[in-house]
């Protein structure tokens, strides 16, 4: 069965239909790509999925995970483009990591505090320690990602959205954020949406792909069909300029 399943998503400002009849699913140990030019809703279909809406749209269609109406938090969790804004920047990581792992667990402090430390270790952040005792400001763009990535790890989440993981990240960084998210979905069977810009990183990592255009899924097809054999004019281009 699939984690997630998304069935005619569609979400609406006043003015115009931000996504329209969006239908997907993500298998279990499967990275599905969302790819299209800005503004095409890629975004707003990834807040859509997570609940995260402004009040200003509304939104219509299901959102199964597990086959059933999806609980956001301890079951997703979501990797953004701007880290910072994911954390709190008066907390120090390792209070960060506590105070959501026990919101989620019944763990005692110290064992929400050897589990962060495993995972910070398993992300390859060397001196997991100190990187607990740090505030987010004093960490560079690439160690919040893999902060981001060990907090999924910890709370054991099954469904991963990254919006733009490796965006702002240099060619070293994005290879091994890439190659965790890989490994994440290879070896715990997580499901994940990643969402880029990028054909490179399509090619890299997904298995399936979702092509939007002014918010359409254009096309949903096996990550090879859609770089071999393009369907839709949209795709075709796309394709056509990456040379
Ligand atoms: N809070 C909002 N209120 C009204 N319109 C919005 C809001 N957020 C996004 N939009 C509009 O919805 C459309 C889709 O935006 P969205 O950010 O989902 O696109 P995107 O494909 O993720 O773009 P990018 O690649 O630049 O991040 C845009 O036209 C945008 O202006």
């Amino acid at each position: 069965m699939s984690v997630l399943e998304v069935k005619n998503l569609t979400i609406q400002t006043r003015q115009k239909t931000v996504v329209s009849q969006a239908t997907f699913s993500v298998d279990a140990g499967m990275i599905l790509g969302i790819i299209g030019e800005s503004g095409s809703g890629k975004s707003t279909l990834c807040n859509g999925i997570m609940g995260l809406l402004p009040p200003s749209m509304t939104c219509e269609g299901d959102v199964l995970y597990d086959g059933k109406k999806i609980v956001r938090g301890r079951d997703v969790s979501m990797i953004t483009q701007h880290p910072m804004s994911a954390f709190n920047p008066l907390q120090t990581i390792g209070r960060h990591f506590i105070e959501t792992l026990c919101a989620h667990h019944p763990l005692s402090k110290k064992e929400a505090h050897l589990k962060a430390l495993e995972a910070l270790t398993s992300v390859q952040l060397s001196n997991a320690e100190d990187v607990m005792k740090r505030y987010p400001v004093e960490l560079s763009g690439g160690m919040l990602q893999r902060v981001m990535i060990a907090l999924q790890i910890v709370l054991d989440a099954t469904l991963l959205i990254a919006d733009e993981p490796t965006t702002a990240l240099d060619t070293l960084n994005q290879k091994e954020i890439l190659r965790l998210l890989r490994h994440r979905a290879d070896e715990a069977g997580t499901a994940i949406i990643i969402v880029t810009h990028d054909l490179g990183v399509i090619a890299e990592i997904a298995d399936t792909v979702v092509v939007m255009k002014d918010g359409k899924i254009v096309e949903y097809n096996d990550v090879w069909r859609c770089f071999d054999a393009p369907q839709h004019p949209y795709t075709k281009r796309l394709m056509e300029a990456r040379g």
